[in-house]
């Protein structure tokens, strides 16, 4: 072999060497690469399934459990038992808590029951043995109750303050029978009554974690009237001002209660006032008064001393006799002898509502509530403007009560009878009282219920007493149940997408490395 063969031979081994290296690692490769990503594959789509499971099974709104918590309104006329429900570990968030029952108590409100105190409590058993039924037993025992007694109980403390305190000692002595946590029974204040129906259509609204404004609450009791809103003004007295840090957010509120401006005690002062001033010097029985907020035909003998049993008349005084009630149905005149109600000749601020009592400008949306809500829808008067509302009363106001018995043959006499009153007295509270204005009246949503709860102050006043409502916004998780699962889901599919295009290509990779081998 010459020198050119011999580096000829030495290059052709060094190829053949090199060559038959490649040849190894291709080889070494193949067998071991395959499986090893297959297995791999295999593993991490199944523990990217594992984990899916798992954390779908894990976030998946569980069987609901649920706390609950009762809350008796005794009110002037009547005592409804409320069962609230809400989702055991989202207790601090707004809008959770949602109305599951209610029960209305059979007879008259609590405050009734001066002579006889015990029937108070024992009138309490048919609606706390539902409440029984509806919450599950192993709830029993952690459900607070609470009782809060409003205008009619505040009226009969005035009254005869023993007389109040055993019927309060009546009905918790009854509560405290059942198997639930008893947290009290009160006397709630006027401004905690409108101050807690103010919180109640705020919470159901979601309006308080929100930049939005809040909507104002307007309550129209038997014994009492509440009026609670955010003003725009400074409040200039004291006692009409309420603050309250609210998930992250200070609200400075403008409440006030008028104690016998309820429906039921204002009629009672109106016809005390029309009373005094047309049977005063008359010392007959049987003299009439023709009164313009009841129907024309409407004609019952009635006694005096039905409208003088109450503090709320004690400044007009009146020897007991008969009279005749006879109904006129004037409209206008009705709202001159209720105008009567309001004293709006002194104000010691700024500017009164009336009785010398503070009140701001009304500013904003408002809910108007109980007898207001029952008494204008009714009426069907819930949506038209001002002046077509009073026109609709008119008319209504002037119908024969013959007509109207008709009209509503299953209604009871004495509510059917005062629903011109009633209307009426409204339209001047709002107007002459509040002064509101044609102009904002569409502001004013007459309204029984936000969702499924009612309008009132139980809700507000159990969220308070159970701290429901924290001062500073909890902290919220990045994003809602429903998206986090559907988050999840998108990307491991990403990830198995990936890996599948991962083997595709190493596994055409392989198979063009064997082609180059063979063709060598
Ligand atoms: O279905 C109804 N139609 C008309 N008025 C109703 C209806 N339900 C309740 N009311 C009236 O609503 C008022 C409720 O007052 P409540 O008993 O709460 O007194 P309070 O809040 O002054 O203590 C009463 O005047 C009652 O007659
Ligand atoms: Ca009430």
């Amino acid at each position: 072999m010459d020198e050119q063969g011999e580096i000829e031979t030495h290059q052709t081994r060094q190829h053949f060497s090199s060559l038959q290296r490649s040849n190894f690692e291709v080889k070494v490769k193949n067998p071991w690469y395959r499986p090893v990503v297959i297995f791999l594959a295999a593993v991490i789509s199944v523990a990217i399934i594992i984990m899916v499971a798992i954390s779908v099974v894990q976030n998946k709104p569980l069987k609901q459990k649920c706390k609950y918590g009762i809350v008796l309104d005794a009110g002037s006329s009547h005592t409804s038992v409320f069962i609230y429900e809400w989702p055991a570990e989202k207790e601090n968030n707004t809008g959770k808590v949602r109305q599951k029952h209610t029960c209305n108590v059979k007879g008259k409100g609590i405050s009734s029951y001066s002579n006889n105190p015990n029937g108070a409590g024992a009138s309490l058993h048919e609606c706390m043995e539902e409440a029984k039924q509806i919450i599950p037993t192993h709830r029993h025992h952690e459900t607070p109750v609470y009782l809060g007694a409003t205008a009619g109980m505040r009226l009969l403390e005035k009254e005869n303050k023993g007389a109040s305190e055993k019927v309060l000692d009546s009905v918790a002595y009854s509560l405290k029978g059942y198997p639930f946590s008893y947290q009290g029974a009160r006397i709630i204040k006027g401004q905690e009554e409108g101050a807690f129906g103010w919180i109640t259509v705020n919470y159901l609204s979601e309006n308080l974690r929100k930049p939005t404004g809040t909507l104002g609450a307007l309550d129209l009791g038997g014994a009492s009237t509440q009026i609670t809103f955010v003003p725009q003004q400074k409040i200039e007295s004291h006692d009409n001002s309420i603050n309250f840090r609210l998930y992250g957010n200070d609200y400075h509120l403008y409440t006030h209660s008028f104690l016998c401006y309820g429906k039921d005690q204002v009629l009672k002062l109106s016809m005390a006032k029309k009373l005094e001033s047309t049977l005063k010097d008359k010392v007959t029985d049987h003299t009439e008064l023709r009164d313009p907020c009841f129907h024309p035909g409407f004609n019952f003998t009635r006694n005096v001393q039905s409208f003088f049993n109450t503090p709320c008349t004690e400044d007009v005084k009146m020897a007991n006799r008969n009279f005749f009630h006879l109904g006129l149905g004037n409209w206008s005149q009705c709202q001159q002898s209720i105008r009567k109600v309001f004293n709006t000749s002194y104000c010691p601020y700024s500017r009164c509502s009336f009785n010398g009592v503070f009140q701001p400008s009304v500013d904003g949306d408002f809910g108007a509530f109980s007898a207001f809500f029952f008494v204008m829808d009714f009426l069907n008067l819930t949506s038209d403007d001002l002046a077509v509302t009073k026109q609709k009363l008119a008319t209504y106001c002037s119908t024969p009560w013959k007509k109207i018995k008709e009209n509503h043959p299953h209604i009871k006499e004495k509510y059917l009878s005062e629903y011109c009153f009633s209307a009426t007295y409204i339209l001047t509270l709002l107007e002459d009282g509040y002064n509101f204005t044609s102009d904002n009246w569409k502001d004013i949503q007459f309204i029984k219920k936000i969702g499924d709860s009612d309008a009132g102050w139980t809700l507000g006043y159990m969220l308070n007493l159970t701290n429901m409502i924290p001062a500073e916004a909890p902290d919220t998780p990045l994003m809602p149940h429903e998206g986090y699962i559907t988050f999840m889901l998108l990307f491991s599919l990403l990830i198995l997408l990936l890996l599948l295009l991962f083997y595709i290509y190493f596994r055409r990779s392989t198979r063009t490395a064997q082609k180059d081998i063979s063709v060598i």
